[in-house]
């Protein structure tokens, strides 16, 4: 609603609870606001760390997107405020918590749980570079849970609105050269190499390039050195859906649409984006 954006909110509106987890720049706190009762995660950052890590240009840049971004698995961004000291956002609370604990605790995920998951995480990246908006970051630690068992894309720190630059020719792409045109396919196409690699990762427990060093990691990766382990409960269906994705031509990688058509992810994807165990 217009109207939680605009409201001037202060701390003083919020019953603090539970410290739920910690970013790199403070610490989320379960909150509830005073007036309507509704449950809230409080992100608290302090300026300090903010200005001498030079990151308030993205801060705002995450507070501009998500803000403005409404779709059932993108974690919803209410509104901020600051003090003197601290900026404060007002999240969307994700009742089920960290998906990453989920993925620790049960070392991978059955097909019909990674289909349904991959399904509805490449909807929210339809929406999302619908708007020229591309993630940048898709992680299993950025990802929540929600009361149903519904997946939230989260933290939106790294992401980027791809017309910001292009926007000073105001709109129009006709006076843009082949490369920067084609960046914007390739901007977005990163979000489905990542999707590729949560969808590996959720199905063998560890990510596919994986290795002890960063440098074999970084050589695996431009390799596309994609193996993949026997494992009898992984089908076929996914190994071809992610060879489809982890392609190194950006512009060759399976189109989030066709994703959603995809033999494995119609067979195995529960229709209602949710799963329910
Ligand atoms: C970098 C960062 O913000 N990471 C996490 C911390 C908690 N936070 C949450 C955010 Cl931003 C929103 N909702 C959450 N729900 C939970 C949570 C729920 N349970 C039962 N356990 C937890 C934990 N955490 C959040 C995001």
């Amino acid at each position: 609603k217009a109207s939680e954006v605009e409201k001037r909110w202060t701390l003083n509106d919020f019953d603090i609870g539970k410290p739920l987890g910690r970013g790199k720049f403070g610490h989320v706190y379960l909150a509830r606001e005073k007036k309507s009762n509704h449950i809230v995660a409080l992100k608290v950052l302090f300026k300090s760390q903010l200005k001498q890590s030079q990151v308030e240009h993205q801060l705002r840049r995450e507070v501009e997107i998500q803000s403005h971004l409404r779709h059932p698995n993108i974690l919803r961004l209410y509104g901020y405020f600051y003090d003197q000291t601290r900026v404060y956002l007002i999240l969307e609370y994700a009742a089920k918590g960290e998906l990453y604990k989920e993925l620790q605790k049960s070392k991978c995920f059955s097909e019909r749980r990674t289909a349904t998951y991959i399904a509805s995480l490449a909807r929210a990246l339809i929406y999302l570079h619908g708007k020229h908006v591309i993630h940048r970051d898709i992680k299993p630690e950025n990802l929540l849970i929600g009361l149903q068992g519904e997946l939230k894309i989260a933290d939106f720190g790294w992401s980027v609105h791809t017309f910001n630059r292009r926007q000073t020719m105001c709109g129009t792409l006709d006076y843009l050269p082949p490369e920067m045109v084609e960046s914007i396919q390739h901007d977005a196409s990163v979000d489905i190499w990542s999707l590729g690699i949560l969808c590996y990762e959720f199905l063998y427990g560890v990510p596919p390039f994986e290795a002890k060093e960063h440098s074999d990691t970084y050589r695996r990766i431009v390799k596309v050195d994609l193996k993949f382990p026997a494992k009898p409960t992984v089908s076929p269906g996914a190994q071809d859906l992610i060879s489809q994705m982890l392609v190194k031509d950006s512009t060759q990688r399976l189109p989030l649409h066709k994703l959603l058509e995809h033999s494995w992810i119609v067979q195995n994807a529960d229709p209602s984006g949710v799963y329910r165990g």
